[in-house]
């Protein structure tokens, strides 16, 4: 088995749609009858993204809550969803979950796919977002002299699986009810240079935004804003799951959202990335990879 980025690496010959953005971007973007129209796919699968004390409710939310999150990130207000479902134990719970997330974020069920499966349960969903703003925020555009600004906290999510695994006395809701961050991405969209959510981890993220953008990105590892005790700091910035919104803007712009600055854009040097003023050569180690 080829690893994850080794396939989508083997796609990107077949995906040279422009709206495809060279699949280095969180969602795709297409142009069509005058509207420009923000796709986005994500999967989740038993034990992989969620443990089995997991309420299945739950589950249903973060599906919704991820996938808008990569709407978010490109400034786009959700059109609907449609759901790939696998049929198995506590069906009405997830269908709970559903209900209120549809509800909360107000976006409509358009369709989907049922089956059933011998196997672990899995489920996907497809959002569809209309831009709210052109041109639509990718990873790739950060210019060298920017600064790198967080909108959001990390370590929230690790926090929180630990407790729902029995780990500790934190907070489950950023593991298990993640919000995404639909309200500040679209105000921000106007304002950024490059922007994606947080989903696989800080410093990973960080690294793709820089290896889009062509740039190094250095960040001063201090200044991330943490939901978990600063003895932490470490594992949170690599943890992922958190779904803040990770952005590029010049030093002196008014942000009309509250954003912490935690690095710079620099013309491209040895590496990607550097923390704290180490070079980092590649993604390993700095995140979530399937
Ligand atoms: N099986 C696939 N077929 C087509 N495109 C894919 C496939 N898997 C990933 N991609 C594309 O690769 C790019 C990167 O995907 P990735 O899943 O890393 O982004 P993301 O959705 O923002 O992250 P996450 O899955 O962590 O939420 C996107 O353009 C995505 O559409
Ligand atoms: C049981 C369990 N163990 C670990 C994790 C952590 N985790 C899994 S996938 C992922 C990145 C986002 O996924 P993707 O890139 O597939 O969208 C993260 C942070 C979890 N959620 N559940
Ligand atoms: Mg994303």
């Amino acid at each position: 088995m080829v690893d994850e980025p080794a396939f989508i690496q083997s796609l990107r010959a077949l995906a040279t749609h422009p709206a495809a953005r060279g699949l280095a971007d969180d969602a795709a973007v297409l142009e069509i009858g005058g509207e420009t129209l923000v796709l986005t796919k994500d999967m989740m699968v038993e034990g992989v993204h969620w443990p089995r004390e997991q309420s299945l409710a739950d589950v249903a939310w973060k599906l919704v809550a991820v996938n808008l999150s990569d709407l978010a990130a490109k400034g786009a207000e959700p059109v609907g969803v449609m759901l790939g479902y696998a049929l198995g134990a506590n069906d009405a719970a997830f269908l709970e979950g559903l209900r209120e997330a549809l509800d909360t974020f107000g976006v409509p069920l358009l369709g989907g796919d049922t089956v059933a499966t011998p196997g672990q349960r899995t489920f996907s969903l497809t959002a569809i977002g209309r831009a709210t703003h052109a041109p639509v925020p990718s990873r790739g555009g950060a210019p060298a002299g920017d600064g790198l600004y967080l909108c959001g906290l990390v370590g929230g999510a690790m926090m929180g699986f630990e407790a729902l695994t029995g780990l500790g006395e934190a907070d489950e809701a950023p593991f298990t009810r993640p919000t995404p961050l639909l309200a500040q991405g679209r105000a921000l969209a106007p304002h950024v240079s490059a922007m994606m959510d947080v989903s696989d981890g800080l410093l990973i993220d960080a690294w793709r935004m820089a290896q889009a953008s062509k740039v190094t990105i250095r960040i001063d590892s201090t200044a991330v804003p943490l939901a978990a005790p600063e003895a932490r700091r470490g594992d949170a910035l690599r943890w992922g799951d958190d779904y803040a919104l990770l952005f590029t803007a010049s030093s002196d712009a008014s942000l009309p959202v509250e954003a912490a600055r935690i690095g710079t854009v620099d013309a491209q040097g040895e590496a990607a990335l550097q923390i704290d003023g180490e070079w980092l050569s590649g993604p390993e180690g700095l995140g979530y990879q399937h």
